[in-house]
């Protein structure tokens, strides 16, 4: 475990997206967060593990409360002296998903090296587990625009797109999927993620235009408001299944599976508060029948691969949305993960497999 002189360390960062990614409740056009970073000194010898709190309000809390907490992590572990420094930082992050989720996977990365394991090993799996599915992200553009992207993802290989949609009319949405459906041909899986945008009536129409042979959607994500869970399952058994997101971190796994009212949630560490809690929700679930789907809120590198050794953790994971590097114009160090036929490959150096990011330099791809 983890010993006595243990240091908890943060850095603000701020990283510029390449295009704004508009979703139903707001347009994301910039990521700010912290890089977290403790170190273990033990016999003279050092090792530091990486995390990353990145907040997005809607799935967590505000930038500000996210600093405080780690502050307040901060000092717990300065003022705790013997082994229970992990418990009293953690204790402080616990109210705040963002904060909480940096604070664990620094740990998290922290063991892993010391016990010179892949992260995702140390989340329990025994096998080696080489790459995990994923889905592009095809913003809400025209729909020459997402016929367009999701034929650019296609080509570069992926087997899955999920088409986030609610900003314009159903109408236009309805569109917009059909093109890209045509643009993909009939052997590509699509999902659409409506964020929450729609009203029950509105949802049904898209669902019965989803089951149709000639558009097929395999999967909408969040057609109705977080708040809805009878509707949500009014929705299901149409021949498209229905995922929660922002539904499940309003409701939790419990109410969700006692109202029937999803064929798979949306696990995004950085909003559940670390991979460690969503890797529990997502053995929870699978026991419940529930796919889980792991998903980055747009994060930097850090938590981006984290996600990516938290999917490597479960077993027969589905397509996941983890492919998200790219919306980013500048990003915190080298990525670990390349994509290779849809599917990400996963890290097999010790810890999260992230290196040189603490001391930067943390520069965009324009130089500046
Ligand atoms: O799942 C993906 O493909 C990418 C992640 C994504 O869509 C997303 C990113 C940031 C905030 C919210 C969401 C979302 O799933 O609603
Ligand atoms: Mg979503």
């Amino acid at each position: 475990m983890i010993d006595a002189s243990l240091t908890l360390e943060y850095r603000r960062f701020s990283l510029r997206l390449r295009t704004p990614l508009e979703t139903a409740h707001r347009t994301i056009d910039s990521r700010e967060g912290f890089l977290v970073r403790v170190t273990s000194t033990n016999d003279d010898e050092e090792t530091t593990g990486i995390g990353e709190a990145t907040p997005l309000p809607g799935w967590t809390e505000s930038i500000d409360d996210c600093e405080r907490a780690l502050e307040r992590a901060v000092r717990a572990i300065d003022a705790v002296d013997d082994g229970n420094a992990v418990h009293a930082a953690i204790g402080e992050v616990d109210e705040t998903s963002a904060a909480r989720h940096g604070v664990s996977l620094a740990l998290l990365d922290l063991e892993a090296r010391r016990s010179a394991t892949p992260l995702y090993r140390q989340l329990g799996t025994d096998e080696r587990v080489a790459r995990v599915p994923v889905n592009a992200t095809v913003g809400n553009g025209s729909p020459e625009e997402a016929a367009e992207s999701a034929r650019a993802a296609v080509d570069r290989g992926f087997g899955c797109c999920k088409l986030k949609a609610g900003v314009r009319s159903v109408e236009e949405d309805l569109e917009r999927v059909r093109y890209v459906r045509e643009a993909v041909g009939p052997e590509v899986e699509l999902r659409v993620d409506a964020n929450g945008a729609w009203t029950y009536e509105e949802a049904l129409t898209a669902v019965e235009t989803f089951a149709d042979d000639e558009v097929d959607v395999d999967l909408l994500e969040q057609p109705l408001p977080a708040g809805a869970l009878e509707g949500h399952a009014e929705l299901r058994g149409r021949g498209v299944a229905i995922a929660l997101d922002e539904g499940l971190l309003e409701h939790g796994v419990d109410a969700i599976y006692e109202a029937d009212a999803a064929d798979a949630v949306v696990l995004k560490p950085m909003g559940i508060g670390g991979i460690d809690l969503a890797g529990e929700l997502a053995a929870w679930v699978r026991e419940l029948a529930i796919q889980p789907i792991v998903t980055t809120t747009i994060d930097a590198v850090v938590a981006r691969t984290g996600a990516v050794h938290l999917a490597a953790a479960i077993p027969d994971v589905p397509a996941c949305g983890l492919a998200t590097a790219d919306m980013l114009a500048e990003d915190l160090g080298r990525d670990p993960v390349p994509f290779e036929r849809g599917a990400a490959v996963v890290p097999q150096a010790k810890g999260i497999g992230v290196d040189g990011v603490w001391d930067g330099p943390w520069r965009g791809d324009d130089g500046s």
